[in-house]
């Protein structure tokens, strides 16, 4: 049954739904992304301590090379979007191990409009972080997802690859629960990297099929989260 909203204004791609952190920098952002496909992929080598580009870099976390996180949806449009998530009816996929049965939904068979509001957000901002951070272009949106863990279904976790996202975008909905974040794969001559539990708006950001990973336990409450998958030409 496709989803009616309960505002309008929800489904509306519009630069106030971004994170004030980025949505300031987008413009250089864009300015870098368009540098790295024309010349070269940005690096270091690139760009001065104290430049635009720095400062359009400040609000992007590193955890690991390949591996980052940023504030990407303002906290306000976050609200909006669970407001009618939690008015859709997530299911678990019974084909999946036991251990992989998170509650979850296709945003796109849902709720087509919202779909395309984040599809605009997504060629808008997660397009252009992508081509700065990976020098990778991945223009087919794949899916975008929504996911609620709770300690009934994240006891364990799950290792798994993301099967077509070169790029993906996990979205902190929530932050009200005890427990969460991901840990992901960096080969035998590494720990496991942890990114913790990020703010509401927060994004994570890597390549899903290249890095196994998994959600950790929630130990209480609810973790909502927004999963897109991007694939390079
Ligand atoms: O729970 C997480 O942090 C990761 C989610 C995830 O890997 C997925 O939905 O494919
Ligand atoms: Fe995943």
């Amino acid at each position: 049954m496709p989803h009616v909203l309960s505002k309008s204004v929800t489904a509306i791609p519009s630069m106030d739904k971004y994170a004030n952190r980025l949505r300031k920098r987008l413009d250089v952002l864009k300015e870098m992304a368009d540098y790295a496909e024309d010349v070269n992929p940005v690096s270091a080598e690139d760009y001065a301590l104290v430049s635009d580009w720095s400062d359009a870099l400040r609000p992007i976390t590193q955890h690991a090379p390949g591996i980052f996180s940023f504030p990407y949806l303002s906290p306000e449009f976050c609200k909006d979007l669970m407001l009618e998530l939690d008015c859709m009816d997530y299911v678990v996929n019974e084909a999946e191990p036991e251990e992989a049965q998170i509650p979850e939904l296709v945003l796109m068979h849902h709720c087509p409009s919202l779909h395309e509001c984040l599809r605009s957000l997504w060629h808008d901002a997660g397009v252009t972080l992508a081509k700065v951070l990976f020098g990778q272009d991945p223009q087919y949106l794949r899916t975008i997802q929504a996911a609620k863990y709770n300690p009934e279904n994240t006891p364990h976790g799950h290792w798994h690859a993301d099967n077509d996202s070169d790029v993906t975008m996990v979205v902190a909905l929530t932050n009200d629960h005890e427990g969460g974040g991901t840990k992901v794969h960096l080969g035998p001559f590494s720990k496991h990297v942890v990114v913790p539990q990020l703010p509401v708006g927060h994004a994570m950001f890597f390549n899903g099929k290249a890095m196994r990973h998994y959600g950790m336990p929630v130990t209480s409450g609810e973790r909502n989260l927004l999963v897109h998958w991007g694939e390079i030409k």
